[in-house]
């Protein structure tokens, strides 16, 4: 007889879960995929995306661009290292539920805090464990990302009828303004910079530029990134008017990330950026952001077949040539056929060449789909950061 290693363990897991299940995800189409729960026993229903990353799953369950969506990890190993409290985007998850590959297990690092599981039960989020990843994330590739529900009942009983017509009455998130619901409600001071982990404090910098950051959903380390680079920042809720901003007399303003449809969310917001934008505001806007430039300027944005998701996304910089390779997570995108003569695209993905940064030709407002602050990486387009206080120097000038 051999000996037992853990894989044995987790096969034995895997095929005990599908005569077994205490969990399922089930699709819109009636695709069930029995398998283990974890986190807190409970059922959501949402819209079914996969995620490459390798690393960084708490940041990318925190991140609220989430918001309405259900997450699956097509990297095997899920919650080894555990969660903490610095490596968060936002106190509170948007994300509905992870999706994974193996079991996990007991965290195994110095900075864990809590492991995943206990985790997810603190914020009342499904997870399920035992999936084909591989086999789910090529339906999403081959079908587009679809409504699904992730039901953790421990005692068994689950009716997946049922939670096929639940997944059928969601209403998907075409047409969804959720930036709206993510937003913070008041204005506020943000001043911290990113960590510095041999002090494990925040990074000290000077602020030179009065910068206000519209939140459409934003993750705390675009703001970290914007501390460290000069900026005095103000977050304001995501309806704030253009006249209420420049009140606040801002060398600059950020457009955030955020969830949903940015067609719904234009509907309130991009009559303000257009403002801010005729007025010679410099302006740095991502992913939602800078959805909402471009259908400021008159450009319009659709939901793609297949999103972006991931960490290793190549980005070519057309007016140097580099490559910079990106995270990303958006499933909407700035159609190129309808761009105004006045805007011209900087960026593009190297995957599929859809548009990933614009550049107004004669205003200083740019933007990109792609994360610059990217954490826990990779940081090849930081520089982006100091492009826009380079934006807010000259404007001074
Ligand atoms: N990260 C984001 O800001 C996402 C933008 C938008 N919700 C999309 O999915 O395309």
């Amino acid at each position: 007889m051999g000996q037992t290693t853990k894989s044995d363990h987790d096969f034995a897991a895997l095929s005990a879960c599908r005569d077994n299940p205490t969990a399922v995800l089930v699709l819109e189409d009636g695709t069930v995929f029995p398998g283990i729960g974890f986190g807190a026993a409970t059922t959501n229903v949402g819209e079914v995306c996969f995620n490459t990353s390798m690393t960084g799953y708490q940041e990318i369950m925190t991140d609220p661009s989430y918001a309405g969506q259900l997450i699956t990890f097509t990297f095997p190993h899920i919650g080894n290292v555990g969660t903490n409290s610095h490596d968060i985007e936002t106190n509170t998850p948007a994300a509905l539920g992870m999706i994974v590959r193996q079991p996990v297990t007991n965290p195994a690092s110095w900075r864990a805090d809590l492991g995943l599981d206990a985790w997810l039960v603190s914020h009342n989020l499904p997870g399920i464990s035992g999936i084909d990843t591989r086999a789910l994330t090529r339906h999403i590739r081959d079908h587009g990302a679809p409504r699904g529900v992730i039901c953790h009942q421990p005692d068994g009983h689950i009716n997946t009828e049922s939670l096929v017509k639940m997944a059928v009455a969601w209403p998907g998130l075409k047409g969804m303004d959720l930036a709206i619901e993510v937003s913070q409600k008041h204005t506020d001071k943000w001043s911290d910079g990113s960590w510095d982990y041999s002090k494990v404090a925040h990074r000290q910098t000077t602020a030179k530029h009065k910068v206000v950051a519209v939140d459409y959903g934003c993750k705390q380390n675009i703001l970290r990134c914007l501390t460290d680079a000069g900026c005095d920042v103000t977050v304001v809720p995501a309806n704030t008017s253009a006249a209420d901003i420049m009140a606040m007399k801002p060398d600059g303003v950020f457009l955030s990330n955020g969830p949903g449809d940015p067609a719904a969310t234009s509907s309130y917001a991009a009559a303000e950026i257009a403002t801010l934008i005729e007025a010679d505001m410099p302006i740095f806007g991502i992913c939602i952001g800078h959805q909402l430039m471009a259908r400021a300027l008159g450009a319009t944005t659709f939901k793609m077949e297949r999103g972006h998701r991931g960490a290793n996304h190549p980005v070519k910089d057309l007016a140097t040539g580099k490559i910079e390779i990106t995270s990303q997570n958006h499933g909407f995108v700035v159609d190129p056929d309808s761009l105004p003569d006045d805007v011209e695209i900087s960026h593009i993905s190297l995957f599929d060449h859809s548009i990933e940064g614009l550049r107004h030709k004669s205003k200083p407002a740019f933007c990109v789909q792609y994360h610059p602050e990217s954490s826990p990486g990779p940081h090849d387009s930081r520089y982006l950061f100091e492009r826009f206080t380079a934006l807010m120097n000259q404007g001074r000038s």
